[in-house]
């Protein structure tokens, strides 16, 4: 736990953040659960105090400024809790939910949240399913990390956001992906309007940040077998 904890410091107070008391006891805790539970289920691979400080914790809170003030954000696709739970530590007021298909990451969301004391709302649900009932354009932001090339991506998220809120993209290296997505951000009325680096040497990540400029057409999203056999 030190060398998780002083690697958290240290990456969040090399880039002029300084954790308080509070959001490093709860990360504490929440990696703590982690590493716990993934010694029976198999959430993640990123398990390491040093590579889960910065692959994990660091790295989700990368787009904090751009998240505006007690916005509603969801985490499309959120897996063991990333980026969301780091996001909801970081700012406690946002409004968090957490969208997840898989039974046992999102009781594991549970058990870690509770654990932490973090409130975060946890959705065991496919997107796409959730974008077709009435949390349509509810959320000020989605955010999501590692679950789909953008072109797919967008089109589970950009249903979610109201017209006006934003979609960010957790993405790596991200041109040729930005490039084959051309055609969805127009369908869906997407606009990027920036990209953020993390400020961190030899880590190439990046969130795409879109603006979502009008309401999408309610043919999207489509079924999930059609979304992927011919992605927008
Ligand atoms: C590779 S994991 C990434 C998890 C996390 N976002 C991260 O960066 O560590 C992708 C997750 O997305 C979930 N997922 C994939 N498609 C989804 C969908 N349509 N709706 C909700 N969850 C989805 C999977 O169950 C899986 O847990």
């Amino acid at each position: 736990m030190p060398e998780f904890t002083q690697e958290l410091k240290s990456l969040f107070e090399q880039n002029g953040l300084a954790l308080t008391q509070r959001q490093l006891a709860e990360m504490e805790t929440y990696y703590r659960e982690l590493v716990e539970v993934n010694k029976i289920h198999n959430l993640t691979a990123v398990t390491e105090p040093k590579d889960a400080a910065l692959r994990h914790f660091f790295d989700s809170a990368a787009p904090l400024g751009r998240i505006p003030e007690g916005a509603a954000v969801a985490d499309i696709g959120s897996g063991a809790g990333f980026p969301i739970v780091p996001l909801k530590i970081m700012r406690e007021d946002i409004r968090a939910t957490a969208v997840e298909s898989a039974g046992k990451k999102c009781a594991f969301i549970e058990r870690g949240s509770k654990a932490a004391g973090i409130g975060i709302e946890v959705l065991c649900a496919r997107a796409e399913e959730l974008a077709r009932g009435q949390r349509r354009e509810s959320f000020d932001v989605c955010v999501s990390r590692a679950v789909a090339q953008l072109r797919v991506l967008a089109e589970l998220c950009a249903p979610l956001v109201r017209q006006g809120g934003l979609f960010l993209a957790y993405k790596g290296e991200y041109g040729q992906e930005l490039a084959e997505a051309e055609n969805a951000l127009g369908a869906l009325n997407l606009e990027l309007d920036e990209v953020l680096k993390l400020p961190c040497e030899g880590y190439a990540h990046h969130v795409l940040v879109f603006r979502k400029t009008a309401r999408v057409s309610p043919k999207y999203p489509r079924r999930y077998a059609q979304i992927a056999k011919a992605p927008l």
